[in-house]
């Protein structure tokens, strides 16, 4: 039996009257990629895909109800907010019903100017899909959403039930499907003269005392004998890297996909968590040397420092948006497959007006991915850096009406454009930094995508 709502609210977005419509039915066993695949044809370059680090909420959505893009520079999470409170604020959801769900990403630094594979994307980009899965607790649910300023919609929304019932059809039978690695024709290390160059005026400026850290990244460039498809590339990291929150997010022929280990903030009913996570290691190849080597991250002085600018920073904004938080005094250590980093969770109880997207705004960039104080640390990247950061190490997640939702910062991503790849890793500077351990970590950092799409390094 199907479980079923159905609902239509009266919404005004831009002084434009507006209805939405929702239908949600529960499904029996769907697998949320054959889902995403389902829409290869109709909805490609309209789909994302979103799964949690603990594997309890996976979010996918193909077509676009409603797509909200700004390019607003600082204003850019207001509006984004104040779009979606405009869009929602009628909805009046029940206790067990699926919500819809804004998903999108905000760019790294909209003042960035570099072109190359970012050109002619937007500064903010959030889309409500027209057909959404939610797989939570072992429950699945398909919802259609419609938004619309036609009186009569009823022959539209049921071309969108046939069309529902044929993409649940589809993922039905592509179920078990596999996909392959690609095959990589050549890989690039993209201005590897000008990274190395930025790290060693980075760290002369640092120890000059004009920042105290800053983040420096590069980029590798793939080509592939065929297009990799993205169903293909989100395939590999769910297989791959299970141990970190997955992304997909399509806009036109680009999709930006990744496996970060990072949150930025997850908030749920008024609690907000988020995570310092900056300072790494290699893992051994034996327990024992897995062991060692994390013990030496946990008392080496140059990544303690590289991880205490991060704390200070997300503490000092959870006390101005939290009537209470927690820090631990010290960091643990967070493994992952090829790496292990510094690891401080912060979570606090936010006061009553705080809402997720102005906790991503005052967080972001943390010093893990800008640096410490933020503004020299960006005038700095922006000024050596070599290349645009598109969404690589910007904020990327969900909200629902209700304001709960988790935004990650999407590192050990990559750019993925027809039969090329561009993946992106940096590393904090600080004035103890080593140009050539640095671009060493950048290495490991950069395995987990390399591997996903086929390739390796040989080291
Ligand atoms: C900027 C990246 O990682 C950040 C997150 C964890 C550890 C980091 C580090 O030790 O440098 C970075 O701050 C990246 O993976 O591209
Ligand atoms: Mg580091």
């Amino acid at each position: 039996m199907q479980h079923k709502w159905l609902k239509t609210t009266e919404v005004e977005v831009a002084s434009n009257k507006l209805s939405f419509y929702i239908e949600t039915i529960e499904v029996n066993q769907l697998s949320p990629l054959a889902f995403f695949a389902a829409g290869e044809k109709k909805y490609k370059g309209e789909r994302f895909f979103w799964q949690n680090r603990e594997k309890t909420l996976t979010i996918v959505g193909l077509g676009q109800a409603i797509a909200f893009e700004n390019r607003l520079g600082h204003q850019r999470f207001d509006e984004i907010e104040y779009q979606w409170k405009e869009l929602t604020k009628n909805i009046v959801m029940e206790e067990q019903e699926p919500q819809p769900i804004l998903f999108g990403g905000f760019t790294f630094d909209p003042e960035n100017k570099e072109s190359g594979e970012w050109d002619g994307f937007p500064q903010s980009y959030f889309t409500v899909a027209t057909f959404q899965l939610i797989k939570q607790h072992e429950k699945t649910y398909v919802s259609i959403h419609l938004i619309t300023d036609q009186q009569d919609s009823s022959n539209l929304f049921d071309e969108l039930r046939e069309e529902r019932d044929r993409l649940i059809h589809a993922a039905q039978v592509k179920e078990l499907k596999t996909y392959d690695k690609p095959e990589i024709l050549s890989v690039h290390e993209r201005n590897k003269e000008d990274y190395f160059q930025a790290v060693e005026s980075v760290t002369n400026l640092i120890r000059n005392q004009e920042a105290d850290k800053v983040v420096i990244a590069r980029s590798l460039e793939l080509e592939f004998k065929d297009s990799v498809s993205s169903p293909q590339a989100i395939y590999q990291i769910m297989n791959e890297q299970p141990e970190s929150f997955l992304f997909g997010l399509e806009r036109k022929n680009l999709l930006f996909f990744g496996a970060t280990p990072e949150r930025l903030v997850k908030v749920e009913n008024q609690y907000a968590y988020s995570a310092c996570v900056a300072g790494s290691i290699r893992r051994g190849t034996t327990a024992k040397e897995d062991k060692w080597l994390g013990e030496q991250l946990l008392s080496d002085s140059k990544n303690l420092i590289e991880h205490q600018y991060v704390v200070d920073m997300i503490e000092s904004t959870f006390k101005k948006l939290c009537a209470q938080y927690k820090v631990p005094k010290r960091p643990k250590l967070l493994k992952i497959r090829d790496i292990q980093h510094l690891y401080t969770p912060v979570e606090g109880k936010l006061y009553q007006d705080a809402s997720i997207l102005q906790l991503v705004k005052h967080l972001h960039p943390t010093p893990a991915l800008g640096g410490a104080p933020r503004s020299k640390a960006l005038q700095m990247i922006r000024e050596f850096e070599k290349m645009n950061r598109g969404l690589y190490a910007g904020p990327i997640g969900w909200m629902d009406a209700d304001g709960n939702g988790e935004f990650v910062v999407a590192i050990r991503s990559a750019a993925l454009i027809d039969n090329k790849a561009y993946l992106y890793a940096g590393g904090g500077i600080v004035a103890d930094s080593n140009p050539m351990t640095e671009y060493e970590e950048t290495l490991v950092k950069f395995r987990p995508m390399l591997r996903a799409l086929g390739g390796q390094f040989n080291e």
